[in-house]
């Protein structure tokens, strides 16, 4: 069997982010909110876009950001996707596709068996299901806190592609790929040194972790 599909997420630097490359990372994931630490400007995506290009696939991250946020932000990191992290409806994934033609990721929060079976909802509308830990009531930021969830839930998931994310870092990941049956993982606190700066030798160890699963 192939190796899992890893994401980094949350780079903002051009050092870690060849960090991720070297390291054999699948997709870089940039994170456009300004509550979040790892927040990236429109002047800093332009920076990191083209080390990226063509080396590893670009994910841009929003929370429930509307078409002028979106427009500026394909515009200056021309991501090949887009991860929807908020409330966004099964109707407004659909919209987001339709109005950029992009493959799109879209977030759902685990807490118990029937928010994993609202990625049905998502079916034939987002391209991937990022399954991460179910964001506390009122987070100001809805997900990179490094909370996992029971990766048992996930047994016989159902949807076609999907990614598994939440707490995840280069002791725990082979364990939670065992259980979960995740063939795609995405981290960001777990290649960290401290809240929101990445750490070059977490992610390539991060990497390795998977490849030994
Ligand atoms: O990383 C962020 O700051 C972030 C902000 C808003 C929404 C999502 C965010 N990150 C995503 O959350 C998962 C889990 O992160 P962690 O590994 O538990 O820290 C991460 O994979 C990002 O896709």
């Amino acid at each position: 069997m192939s190796d899992p599909l890893v994401k980094i997420c949350g780079l903002s630097t051009p050092e870690t982010l060849r960090a991720a490359i070297d390291a054999g990372a699948d997709f870089a994931g940039f994170v456009f909110f300004e509550k979040s630490p790892r927040h990236l400007g429109l002047e800093a995506a332009r920076r990191l876009g083209p080390i990226a290009q063509g080396r590893i696939r670009k994910v841009a991250l929003t929370v429930d950001a509307d078409d002028a946020a979106l427009d500026a932000i394909v515009a200056a990191l021309a991501p090949d996707y887009l991860q929807l992290h908020g409330a966004e409806t099964p109707a407004r994934v659909k919209e987001v596709k339709t109005r950029y033609g992009l493959p799109l990721i879209k977030a759902i929060g685990v807490a118990a068996r029937n928010d994993v079976e609202t990625a049905g909802d998502y079916e034939g509308v987002a391209d991937i299901i990022l399954f991460d830990a179910k964001p506390a009531p009122g987070a100001a930021v809805p997900g990179g806190a490094g909370v996992s969830f029971d990766w048992d839930l996930l047994r016989g998931v159902t949807a076609k592609d999907w990614m598994l994310s939440g707490g995840l870092d280069s002791e725990n990941v082979a364990e939670a790929i065992r259980r979960s049956g995740a063939r795609a993982v995405d981290v960001s606190s777990g290649v960290e040194r401290e809240r929101g700066v990445k750490d070059a030798e977490k992610i390539a160890a991060f990497v390795s972790a998977t490849r030994l699963s």
